[in-house]
């Protein structure tokens, strides 16, 4: 059965850039996509430093902000840190946590991004909360357990008004800058899985609702076949997201 949950094409340009090509690539973006097609919906998250130049370049567009972090705190001796009220000021409305890169590299706990997750809804900002297992756990074959314990630590006791308020992004570790993109058969299994983690934590209503991207080496070539599986609700993109014409071509190819 068709749902009616739009379609999320999600850019993380992780640390990559500097402010002059963060602008530039956002013009490009703004000149490539005059308008977003139908059924489909485009974010891009760039460093933390660039929110705010590459806000001015999508003023008027119909590409979202995101961020690629935040602090749970609102404010206060946090070296360092963002926290949701000053993102909120910088003109996001999504902000990826959990990602696999900041688990491992900067040891960030299930805990940290349940505290993340509840902040940036109850700041009106939408968590793109990451989950996805390393290779070990995926040839171990206990990849759908593990994500599922990842979605329940992550978001457990969050209070949703909308399903909108949330996105969920499958990104097996494996599949990240590899080149080794997941089947969409892979991405449906898992994706779906978290799904039903949704249905426990949230309800049923509210899960049919909840956007699950699949991430890790999504491009081009791959997309229309992932967002054609039932429950992959569109992609987070790393390296594919760095060049307006490929981004851009995911966001055309997602609506056909
Ligand atoms: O980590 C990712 C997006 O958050 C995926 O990165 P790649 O698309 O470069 O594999």
């Amino acid at each position: 059965m068709p749902n009616n949950r739009t379609t999320l094409i999600a850019g993380n340009w992780k640390m990559n850039n500097d402010r002059e090509a963060a602008k530039a690539l956002a013009a490009e973006l703004v000149e490539a996509l005059p308008e977003v097609p139908a059924g489909v919906e485009v974010l891009v998250c760039p460093p933390t430093i660039d929110l705010c130049c590459v806000a001015h370049k999508l003023e008027g567009s119909a590409i979202a902000l995101g961020a690629q972090n935040c602090y749970w705190e609102a404010s206060g001796a946090y070296t360092g840190e963002t926290s949701v009220p000053m993102l909120k000021s910088a003109g996001c409305t999504y902000c990826i946590i959990g990602h696999s890169e900041r688990r491992d590299y900067f040891h960030e706990s299930d805990e940290d991004q349940n505290k993340k997750a509840k902040a940036l809804v109850a700041g009106g900002i939408v968590p793109v909360f990451c989950c996805g297992e390393p290779l070990e756990v995926r040839e171990a074959g206990t990849y759908v357990e593990h994500v599922v314990a990842q979605v329940k630590a992550g978001l457990e006791g969050l209070e949703l008004a909308s399903a909108d308020q949330l996105v969920v992004a499958y990104e097996p570790i494996w599949a990240i800058g590899t080149g080794m993109t997941a089947t969409a058969d892979d991405a449906q299994e898992v994706c779906h899985a978290v799904r039903e983690a949704l249905v426990e934590l949230f309800g049923a209503e509210m899960a049919d609702g909840i956007r699950v991207l699949y991430g890790g080496s999504a491009k081009p070539g791959n997309i229309a076949e992932l967002v054609a599986k039932p429950d992959v609700d569109g992609a987070l993109v790393g390296g594919a997201s760095l060049k307006a014409a490929d981004f851009s071509e995911m966001v055309v190819k997602a609506a056909e």
